[in-house]
């Protein structure tokens, strides 16, 4: 036995670019992507990805040379997932609602070679390159055209994204990875709590991460998958791979809001879409006049941020079927989900919606998941009290931050990586987040966990959105303070008060952990995943400093 090993026919390297052959033998004649009147097959997107790999070749990127893009969910977005590495390149997608400083700050950082440009952001693109240094080479710049967003404004480029595809070869034999640990993406942080980090995943990770999101998800064959999370977050959590795997249709839209989203559902009959809770809350929140029947059964996956067992409960009564993931872009995609037993299903539905919004236990393919004490380094207990770090280990795990050794050392010690997420175990090994460590109020020596203040407030009936961080208090420390924006259509004289607020979560949870200042707003301000910008508001609250009498 000791002989046997790896050997030529089962050592190469995993990478989800494989995927796309054999989908274009099992659903040549299937629809792969819809945006507005085209629709593409998967031989023809297989086709399509092949031409771009040989053009990006022929035009001298190679290796490891990062490509970039800054483009909504439209079909070249999709395209890239796959032509850009089968080129050998790195793919790097840019957030298109950073300002023009960000994104110069992450094409100098990432070194970028060339960047694709959807029409309407060329402004941006623009002026974040007239921000780079004097010594920095800009990259060379290829517009995405779109034959449905007409008065854009005429571009100098002679070679768009369409053109590129047009010279190029779909008989390519695409540039395969050297290892399987070689860099297929690079994807800066959403810049939540601090400036983005560049996190670098290799073609081994990346595969897996897509396998074991379709598993966790019991994601069938030829789902019909609508594209509300932006690609250019996180890649879409794997699933621009995964819908490769499964044969799906990629139903692709540039801008949703509510309407948007249920009439795409009833035009193209969804299965499947993901979505941040925010998105879950813009569904719930629709007027029902917006409201379309669901054609069948929609499947939603939802992460980035805790969903409010209210919002999942008023999702589920709507007819969508939620399953609820965790993951960061440090691991590629989902990690942890809430597995879900059949047995939960007799519960009633506040009970089902409770146990749902809990992050629950690692995917299949990751090695394990620990909660850390703190101070000791030891596993809490499992009694859904204690809290401490949430650690993780297995293959999506990223290689670590480009150009940043300090912050890779700093994430990936002794053989875990640190999410920087607080967490408890439930007695049945269930994990719940309770916050971010930096959002974490400690009031009077107590840590309060934001996550269920913000529950408590989601429950009242007229609250659309609720953060709570941290304000100063001369007293106790910090005290929480919560940001509230409330449904549309209230009117003045129902609108709550402050004092009404507050009462409301004095009656339902213990009073330390009842928020002592209330704010309301129109919006909360949010990163483009939908999460809602918490250090925006622990400055506003630091601005507004310590009260002048502390509340009891
Ligand atoms: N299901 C979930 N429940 C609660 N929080 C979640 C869930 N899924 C993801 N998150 C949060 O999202 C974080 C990962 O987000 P992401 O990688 O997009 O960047 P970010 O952490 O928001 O940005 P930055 O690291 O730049 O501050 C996790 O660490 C966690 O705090």
């Amino acid at each position: 036995m000791e002989k046997l090993g790896l050997n030529e026919a089962n050592s190469n390297p995993l990478t989800p670019l494989n995927f796309l052959e054999r989908t274009a033998t099992v659903y040549g004649n299937c629809k792969s992507i819809v945006y507005n009147d085209t629709v593409y097959t998967w031989a023809e997107t297989q086709d399509r990805c092949l031409r771009l790999a040989s053009a990006l070749y022929s035009l001298g990127i190679s290796r490891r040379d990062v490509v970039s893009v800054l483009a909504p969910n439209v079909p070249a977005m999709y395209e890239m997932h796959f032509g850009v590495p089968m080129s050998g390149a790195v793919l790097n997608t840019i957030n298109t609602r950073l300002d023009a400083r960000t994104v110069s700050v992450l094409l100098h950082h990432s070194e970028s070679k060339l960047i694709f440009c959807d029409i309407l952001y060329l402004p941006l693109l623009h002026d974040a390159i007239r921000l780079l240094p004097p010594s920095h080479k800009p990259p060379q710049i290829i517009p995405i055209e779109d034959p449905y967003e007409i008065n854009v404004p005429k571009h100098p480029y002679s070679l768009t994204y369409e053109k590129l595809i047009e010279s190029g070869d779909s008989q390519f034999k695409w540039i395969r990875p050297n290892s399987e640990l070689d860099p297929i993406v690079l994807n800066y942080t959403s810049g939540t709590t601090s400036a983005p980090k560049g996190v670098v995943h290799c073609h081994r990770g990346i595969f897996i991460t897509t396998f074991d999101s379709l598993v966790s998800w019991s994601v069938p064959t030829e789902p019909v998958y609508l594209w509300t999370l932006p690609m250019f977050h996180a890649n879409g959590w794997t699933f621009p791979w995964g819908m490769a795997v499964v044969g799906g249709t990629n139903i692709c839209i540039r801008h949703f809001n509510a309407s948007r989203i249920f009439s795409a559902i009833h035009d193209h009959k969804v299965t499947h879409m993901c979505g941040a809770p925010v998105v879950l809350n813009m569904l719930c929140n629709a007027p029902h006049s917006m409201r379309k029947p669901l054609p069948g059964q929609v499947n939603v996956m939802t992460a980035a941020s805790s969903p409010p067992a209210e919002v999942l409960k008023q999702t589920e009564a709507m007819g969508f079927q939620v399953s609820h993931g965790y993951g960061l872009t440090e691991t590629g995609g989902i990690v942890m989900s809430c597995a879900w037993k059949s047995e939960w299903n007799k519960f009633a539905a506040s009970e089902r919606a409770r146990l749902k919004a809990r992050q629950g236990v690692h995917t299949p393919s990751m090695v394990k998941i620990n909660v850390v004490d703190e101070y000791t380094g030891k596993s809490v207990a499992k009694d859904g009290i204690s809290s401490g770090e949430i650690v993780v280990k297995g293959a999506c795990v990223m290689l670590g931050y480009l150009k940043d050794e300090k912050a890779t050392k700093a994430a990936i010690k002794d053989g875990w990586f640190y999410t920087g997420d607080v967490g408890v175990v439930h007695p049945d090994g269930y994990v719940e987040i309770k916050d971010r460590s930096k959002d974490v109020i400690i009031s009077g020596g107590e840590n309060i966990s934001s996550v269920e203040v913000e529950c408590m407030l989601y429950s009242h009936p007229v609250v659309n959105e609720a953060a709570v961080v941290a304000r100063p208090d001369k007293f106790w420390g910090e005290t929480p303070c919560a940001f509230v924006s409330l449904v549309e259509g209230i009117h003045s004289r129902t609108k709550p008060t402050e004092k009404e607020m507050i009462d409301w979560c004095r009656e339902r949870m213990p009073h330390y952990m009842v928020p002592k200042t209330v704010v309301f707003k129109e919006e909360l301000p949010k990163t483009s995943t939908g999460k809602i910008q918490k250090y925006v508001l622990r400055n506003l609250a630091k601005e507004m400093g310590p009260p002048k009498i502390s509340r009891l």
